[in-house]
């Protein structure tokens, strides 16, 4: 009987939102289906094409119909409109309320989860300085041995089989971001992947994405946007990001009993634990484990994915590929922060930019906005109307997504966007003008922009750059022919078209630089 009432009530809260939902005066794709509005759609294709597609027709704002007749949802790529949102007025568009519990499940209350001006600004000026380059350039050394730690176990795995080896990216490069952040934020080893916990983090890890990958990716959303009261579904997918934060948390517990109250480090469990005593707090409060797993997860898994599709992509463009190895073994030596971060190597920085450009880890983010506003256009798309609108005012509460990856991707701005082409960022005028791009690092959206852009991107790019640098001194990285497909689970996600139920991969070819020789 219950089961009844509560369908009749979530029907009649379905009727109500498609009578009145509200009207943005913007395009909308043809083909709205009465269940899944627009977001099936979208969810079948790669991730972003759905998106990067209709901006083409529109230009870069259009408007869709959420699933389970949630209403009209805002899509928005126009860096004017991005600026507004991210920068001017961060705080009015926080994330939305059914992501909020999603970020909770999986990573804690912690600086991705906390919302408001006064609350988040106080928490990131705490962590800042863990992740100025100061900090970073003190602890490079464990991010360089880290990466030896995996060239030495890779370089066993192709000798032990006859010098050439197909291996899963996925595999392998969180090993190394893994035992990064364990390194340098928390004076853990987690083993280049080998300790028990690291491999517990893996497999749960692995589960979750691929869970979303499929049907319960779409629906599982849809219902918890569509009915936000419902914060505990029994799908698979969501219970299973829960299993990832009792795994860190238990960790977490382990590592603050062992560096003590009174810790005296610059890593980033003792900052957490110092302003935790700060506050008052003699027991590990729940919030400093949150920072933990907050940092393990989203410290280490978006550097791996970036690590995947530069790996792949310079498998798939052996010319690339070829360029910048003799970039990089005609540099003397180890180089240092400043190396990484001045002209000394042109190409790699290329192709880090064009790598983050075409595949950014962080693909897709979904805001709200907390009260009634105006949100400015710079490029001003056709209207429902016909005319042209510079602005589009939105309700409290409107829901906007903004696909990361198919803004870095605008072909109306970039052209041949879709292609990874590192040289444009070398070429004379290989870039779109500034003034049509975003405010980011290096003027794509990857890292986002403004006051909750990535607090981690000095410390990724350094981490890309010395993996990137010492996999190409000992490895050449082939093509297998796979088709490759795409799906925003939790980050950017690969699977192989037709071997999707193997789950999650990215095959190339490892073979020994040396034996080329
Ligand atoms: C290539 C690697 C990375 C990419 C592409 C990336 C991307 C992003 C993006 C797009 C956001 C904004 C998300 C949103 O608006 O919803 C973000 C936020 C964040 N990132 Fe990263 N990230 C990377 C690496 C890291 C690392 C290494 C750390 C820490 C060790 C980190 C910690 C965070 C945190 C804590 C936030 C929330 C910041 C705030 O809201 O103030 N990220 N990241």
């Amino acid at each position: 009987m219950a089961f009844y009432k509560i369908a009749g009530v979530l029907a009649l809260l379905w009727i109500i939102r498609r009578v009145f939902k509200q009207k943005l005066p913007l395009l909308s794709p043809p083909n709205s289906s009465l269940l899944w509005g627009h977001e099936k759609q979208a969810f079948d294709e790669p991730a972003g094409s759905f998106y990067g597609r209709w901006f083409d027709v529109f230009g870069p704002a259009f408007k869709i119909d959420g699933a389970l007749g949630y209403g009209e949802i805002l899509v928005i790529a126009d860096p004017g409109a991005l600026a507004h949102m991210y920068i001017k007025k961060t705080y009015d568009y926080g994330h939305s309320p059914f992501f909020r519990p999603l970020i909770d499940r999986l990573l804690g209350k912690s600086l991705v989860w906390v919302d408001g001006a006064e609350d988040h600004g106080k928490m990131r000026r705490m962590l800042n300085p863990f992740f100025s380059a100061e900090s970073i350039k003190h602890y490079s050394n464990d991010v360089v041995e880290s990466a030896h730690r995996l060239q030495h176990k890779l370089s066993e795995h192709v000798q032990t089989h006859d010098r050439a080896v197909t291996i899963n990216l996925l595999d392998w490069t969180w090993r190394v971001t893994l035992d990064i952040i364990g390194r340098v934020g928390f004076n853990h080893d987690f083993g280049c992947g080998e300790s028990p916990e690291a491999k517990d983090i893996a497999r749960s890890w692995k589960e979750t994405i691929s869970l979303g990958m499929d049907i319960a990716g779409l629906i599982a959303p849809a219902v918890l946007r569509a009915f936000p009261f419902i914060t505990d579904l029994p799908v698979k997918s969501i219970q299973a990001q829960g299993e990832i934060k009792t795994i860190v948390r238990k960790l977490g517990t382990e590592m603050i009993a062992r560096e003590g109250q009174h810790a005296q480090g610059k890593d980033l469990l003792s900052v957490l634990i110092r302003e935790n005593a700060a506050n008052g707090n003699h027991e590990t409060s729940d919030q400093l484990l949150d920072h933990v797993v907050t940092f393990v997860m989203v410290g280490h898994e978006t550097v791996a994915g970036a690590l995947n599709y530069t790996l792949w992509e310079l498998a798939r463009n052996p010319d690339v590929q070829d360029k910048l190895r003799q970039e990089i073994l005609a540099f003397p030596g180890e180089p240092t922060y400043e190396d990484l971060n001045g002209p000394a190597l042109p190409y790699l920085d290329a192709v880090l930019k064009e790598a983050l450009r075409v595949h950014p880890p962080s693909a897709h983010t979904e805001k709200a906005a907390e009260h009634d506003d105006i949100i400015p256009l710079k490029l001003p798309v056709r209207g429902a109307d016909g005319t042209w609108i510079k602005e589009i005012p939105v309700k409290a509460g409107q829901i906007i997504y903004v696909p990361s990856i198919a803004v870095n991707r605008l072909h109306s701005v970039w052209g041949d966007g879709d292609k990874f082409r590192p040289d444009r960022w070398i070429e004379e005028n290989g870039l779109p003008p500034a003034s049509n791009l975003n405010l980011g690092w290096a003027h794509l959206f990857s890292f986002s922009q403004g006051p909750r852009n990535c607090i981690g991107f000095r410390l990724a790019i350094y981490e890309w750059k010395v993996i990137v640098m010492t996999l190409l001194r000992n490895f050449k990285f082939h093509d297998t022919g796979d088709m490759i497909q795409s799906k925003f689970s939790s980050t950017l996600q690969p699977r192989v078209i037709g071997r999707e139920k193997e789950g999650c991969q990215l095959p190339v070819r490892v073979t020994l630089l040396h034996d080329d020789a």
